[in-house]
């Protein structure tokens, strides 16, 4: 299973199970995760995890029931503060990486050299993780404006950049040119993601009405408004149907190829996770047991016992 020592020696060794210097996650990191540990009271959720995600990857992580899947996607996006571990999230070159790697004393929550920036995302509120450093998610329960309709929810999630665009203020509404300009883009970015989604016929219609595939649809269509860097979708084939499903399949193939955004899912569905990732990560009982490309990761013999204890398959 594991390649010959020569490729993995410049690797570090928490981050490999099936390592090869040539994968993006290695080469070309997008997102670092560095022994992170979340405990609730005497429960630890998370254990010491270490992966990366590569730029323009679209990245798996997976595991049975309880894994801590999600706690590292909430550490991820900011909605928890990790016991332990750093997170770091690259804007411009790699060379940030060197910054994050001597990183030791400093407090703050961005580095910035040159052009180039370095967040650390377990040290920022949830809202700066968002409009900052620009991760976007989606979530295992759907969360939309139920009573907004189609178009509505895809402007509203633009409203930073608008608000930005009035200078914070009712004259600038009024009377800056910029401000219309920034209106018609959004209107014009709501179109192009209503048409990625196949939801134009919907724009008018409420959200909360459209059926359970085109609302999954319309929470990734919003999550793209913001143009993330990291797109984290929290389970995003749960409940569709085969035809549903395949469809998502192409819409986040498309997302990757056409978009700088990188995807990061947490997903049940193999069929999914098998099929369009270039990356997964296994969590179990929140340790992670396997690393690697999609074929490596079916045949670890770990990642076979982890499923064979649970009612979960990870045959696709
Ligand atoms: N806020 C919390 N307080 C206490 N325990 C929590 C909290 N969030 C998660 N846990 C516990 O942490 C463990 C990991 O949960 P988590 O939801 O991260 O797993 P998961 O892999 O996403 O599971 P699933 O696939 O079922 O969604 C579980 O034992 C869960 O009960």
């Amino acid at each position: 299973m594991s390649t010959p020592t020569s490729m993995t020696d410049t690797i570090d060794p928490s981050l490999a199970s099936h390592a090869h210097p040539e994968h993006r996650w290695h080469s070309d990191p997008l997102l670092k995760v560095e022994k992170l540990t979340m405990r609730f009271g005497g429960l630890t959720a998370v254990n010491a995890v270490t992966f990366n995600c590569g730029r323009g990857d679209i990245t798996a992580l997976i595991g049975p029931n309880g894994a801590g899947k999600t706690t590292v996607f909430n550490c991820i996006t900011g909605f928890y503060k990790p016991t332990e571990g750093r997170i770091g999230l690259r804007h411009g070159s790699l060379a940030v990486w060197d910054e994050f790697d001597a990183l030791t004393t400093s407090t703050d929550q961005r580095l910035i050299l040159g052009q180039d920036h370095l967040y650390l995302l377990e040290r920022m509120p949830d809202f700066h993780v968002s409009r900052t450093a620009k991760v976007a998610r989606t979530f295992q329960n759907i969360r939309l404006f139920a009573g907004m309709t189609v178009l509505e929810n895809l402007l509203v999630a633009q409203h930073n950049a608008l608000m930005s665009a009035s200078a914070f203020s009712i004259a600038g509404i009024l009377k800056l040119p910029g401000y219309g300009r920034a209106e018609a883009a959004a209107i014009d970015k709501a179109k192009y993601w209503l048409d990625k989604t196949n939801l134009t016929a919907r724009a008018d219609d409420p959200a909360g009405s459209l059926p359970y595939g085109d609302q999954r649809r319309l929470e990734i269509a919003r999550a793209m408004c913001t143009n993330p860097v990291l797109l984290c979708l929290d389970e995003p084939a749960a409940g569709l149907n085969p035809k549903e499903s395949l469809d998502l399949n192409t819409l986040l193939r498309s997302i990757r190829a056409d978009h700088d955004t990188s995807l990061l899912l947490i997903e049940h569905d193999m069929s999914v996770v098998m099929g369009i990732s270039d990356h997964v990560v296994v969590l179990n009982y929140g340790t992670k047991i396997s690393d690697g490309t999609p074929e490596q990761v079916r045949n670890d013999p770990a990642v076979i016992a982890a499923y064979l204890g649970s009612d979960e398959e990870v045959e696709d």
